[in-house]
């Protein structure tokens, strides 16, 4: 079994400014497992050059044989180790900045008072017209109680803000929208739709984010019911149409028809139920799901899937397996079937590794860092401002998927994500929606 690589450091290398040497570094790295990421040049002296790559690695025994190995070689000298990942995070991922200069008195006086008074007077009259003369129409609140974080499960909302952060930073970098996380100290249904409708006001929409089920699903439907700006639980609806997205791209390649092939769920929580819920929609006959929950199950058949009684049941009728337990390793390589789609979906570890899972007969297998809601909810959300829509219905969820999946290259699950386009064509596509829908 091919081992995870979750220990990533940044290793700040000198060589002699010798051509091979650089060669030499990452050769010893390699022979014994390593994975080199970025090499950047830092310092170049009058006979050295110093260098910073960063290396995956199994664990932390296995960074110490690389080290070890690394310094036998002549004339190398391994300076400093650090941890990349913390290091990134050091005084958090995001920031709020102004978007004007203020440097002179009448800055001042027009940016705050008493310029921004006769602004304040102009939105009391017309209150549509703070969509122009505030940011409230192009921020988003990411919201979260901490209850399901990835699939480290509820370790609470501060645990969890690197992962609100992360996708603040996405929101951004993606699609341009200003996204603030909001961390909620309750897990109680009624509280987090007051505390939503409470704040609302200051934004053009709702991500709501690794809230558990199954008290997510009451809290998306009353927040969707009550108020008029667009909501979306990100575990359940970007990640059923990213997923969406890479299955009908997998059937194109395979020439499998979609509809008619039996797509097998493992795990029937936010992200699960809703996967089934959207390839029920989306005209797929045979939709079946397992989960250790008798209620999450009963939920499944109200949507008109089928429970299986095991694991290894759904395993040997299902075509397309895709799993959402928060389970490392639940997949066992003797259970996958020659040409069977598996697409493991749980972070920050897979139910089995895509490597295992092809080896052991599947055509096609990825993971939750490929198939990710990543290549969703920017583009939905972007789409949905846009079109100053008030809803995200079922018809632009689909658009969405359609849209990911025909930029996506034949015999590839989905799109490179830091592919600016795909995020592009999911805004268009929602947006079109949007507005034939008015
Ligand atoms: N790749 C992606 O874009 C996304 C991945 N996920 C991942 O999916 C996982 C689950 O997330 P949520 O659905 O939000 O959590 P959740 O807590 O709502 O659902 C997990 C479900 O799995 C079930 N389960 C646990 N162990 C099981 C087992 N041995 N057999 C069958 N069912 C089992 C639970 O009963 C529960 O219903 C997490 O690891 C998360 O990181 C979630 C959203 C997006
Ligand atoms: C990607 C994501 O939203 C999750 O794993 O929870
Ligand atoms: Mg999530």
């Amino acid at each position: 079994m091919l081992a995870e690589k979750n220990v990533i450091r940044a290793l700040m290398v000198q060589t002699p400014s010798l051509p091979g040497n650089l060669g030499r570094v990452a050769t010893t790295i390699g022979q014994i497992g390593g994975d080199i990421g970025e090499i950047e040049t830092v310092q170049v002296g009058p006979t050295w050059t110093m260098r910073n790559i960063t290396v995956h690695c199994d664990s932390e025994a296995h960074l110490q044989e690389i080290l070890e190995a690394l310094t036998l070689l002549e004339g190398v000298i391994i300076h400093a180790v650090s941890d990349d990942v913390l290091q990134a995070h050091e005084g958090g991922k995001i920031h709020m900045k102004s978007r004007l200069d203020i440097r002179s008195i009448s800055d001042l006086r027009r940016v705050y008072t008493p310029g921004v008074a006769q602004v304040c007077r102009e939105i009391e009259e017309d209150p549509e017209k703070a969509r122009i003369y505030t940011s409230i129409g192009n921020t988003v609140a990411i919201v979260t109680d901490g209850t399901a974080i990835l699939g480290l499960g509820d370790i609470g909302p501060v645990a969890g803000m690197p992962v609100m952060e992360g996708k603040a930073a996405l929101f951004d970098r993606f699609v341009g929208i200003s996204a603030i996380p909001i961390l909620l100290d309750t897990k109680d249904p009624d509280e987090i739709v007051r505390t939503v409708k409470n704040i609302a006001p200051g934004f053009g929409g709702i991500l709501l984010e690794d809230i558990g089920s199954p008290h997510c699903f009451e809290v998306e439907e009353r927040l969707k019911e009550e108020l008029n700006i667009p909501v979306m639980h990100d575990d359940q609806h970007g990640t059923a149409v990213v997923t969406l997205a890479a299955v009908i791209s997998a059937c194109r390649s395979a020439g499998i028809e979609l509809k008619d092939a039996s797509v097998g769920q493992i795990g029937l929580g936010a992200a699960g139920l809703a996967i089934c819920r959207m390839f029920k929609a989306y005209g797929v006959k045979e939709v079946m799901g397992a989960d250790l929950s008798d209620e999450a199950k009963a939920r499944l058949t109200h949507y008109g899937g089928e429970p299986v009684h095991s694991l290894t049941e759904l395993m040997e009728r299902c075509d397309i397996v895709i799993a959402t337990t928060g389970v490392p390793g639940l997949i066992k390589k003797e259970w996958i079937r020659q040409g069977q789609v598996i697409l493991s979906l749980s972070n920050p570890k897979p139910e089995i590794e895509p490597e295992d899972a092809l080896e052991a007969g599947a055509s096609f297998a990825a993971d939750g860092r490929l198939v990710n809601n990543l290549l969703g909810f920017p583009g939905i959300f972007r789409g949905v401002l846009n079109a100053r829509s008030t809803k995200i219905t079922e018809p632009m969820l689909t658009a969405a998927a359609e849209a990911i999946a025909a930029c996506t290259k034949l015999g590839h699950l989905v799109p490179h994500p830091l592919n600016q386009h795909v995020h592009q064509v999911v805004s268009e596509a929602v947006e079109t929606v949007a507005h034939s829908s008015e």
